[in-house]
């Protein structure tokens, strides 16, 4: 059984892909905050931007199996587009409470380039074609390789030096949006981030552009 919060077709807005036409899978549920406001300031993830809770959002639900769950978002992606490699990313909430090897060759199965974008807290099943780590200064990272770090920033509590060694194609810092979290102390995020990768190139920007274009 999979519980999906919701399910869209929309543009991968972030980190090295950002731009390509993607169907997106957020399953409910996280292992770093409850998703309940109450908890946030407690939590060992306190910015989240995203509500991962319940199945009611749109195409969203519960799911027997990885042929239903595939079907469902395999009929998100258009038709009439040969030349394109259809491509779902599976966030949350936390997609690695969910993931699994049956869902990843069902999409496979249905021509699906299979991406995740994970906390890196918890093992990832084989067969990911791109892997996106977003660490959390809090929680503890067992994932240490992949296609993309993608480090929210300023955590005062996760320096980008950290992870520069890690085995990575691609490096990016993504400026934390206060609004969710209402944080309003420290240096602010753009700048910061800016200033950051400028001084140590091997940083890339990252920008929520979906969020600029008004879209999911
Ligand atoms: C909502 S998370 C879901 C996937 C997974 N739980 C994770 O944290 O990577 C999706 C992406 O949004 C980023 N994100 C969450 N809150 C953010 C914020 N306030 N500002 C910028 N990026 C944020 C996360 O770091 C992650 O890269
Ligand atoms: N357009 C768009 N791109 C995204 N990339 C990662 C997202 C996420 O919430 O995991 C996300 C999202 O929510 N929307
Ligand atoms: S950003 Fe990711 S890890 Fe943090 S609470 Fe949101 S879903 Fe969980
Ligand atoms: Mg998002």
């Amino acid at each position: 059984m999979y519980s999906v919060k919701e399910a869209f077709y929309s543009l991968q807005g972030e980190g090295a892909r950002t731009g390509r036409p993607s169907v997106f899978c957020r399953f409910t549920g996280c292992n770093l905050w409850s998703g309940r406001e109450r908890d946030r300031a407690a939590s060992l993830c306190r910015f989240c931007d995203t509500d991962f809770i319940g199945t009611d959002g749109q195409h969203g639900g519960r799911f027997a199996d990885a042929e239903r769950l595939a079907t469902h978002l395999a009929e998100l992606w258009p038709g009439g587009t040969e030349r394109a490699v259809p491509y779902v990313v599976f966030t949350g909430g936390e997609p690695l409470l969910q993931l699994d090897t049956a869902l990843i060759a069902a999409m496979h199965a249905r021509g699906f380039e299979v991406a995740v974008e994970t906390n890196g807290t918890l093992p990832a099943p084989e067969g990911i074609d791109w892997l996106c780590v977003s660490p959390k200064g809090r929680a503890e990272l067992t994932i240490t390789r992949g296609d993309e770090l993608k480090l929210v920033y300023p955590q005062p509590d996760a320096p980008p030096g950290r992870f520069a060694a890690l085995e990575f194609r691609h490096f990016y810092l993504q400026p934390m949006d206060t609004r969710p979290a209402a944080i309003t102390d420290g240096e602010p995020p753009l700048a910061a981030s800016l200033a950051f990768c400028l001084a140590h190139p091997q940083w890339h920007l990252s920008l929520q552009t979906h969020k600029q274009l008004g879209i999911d």
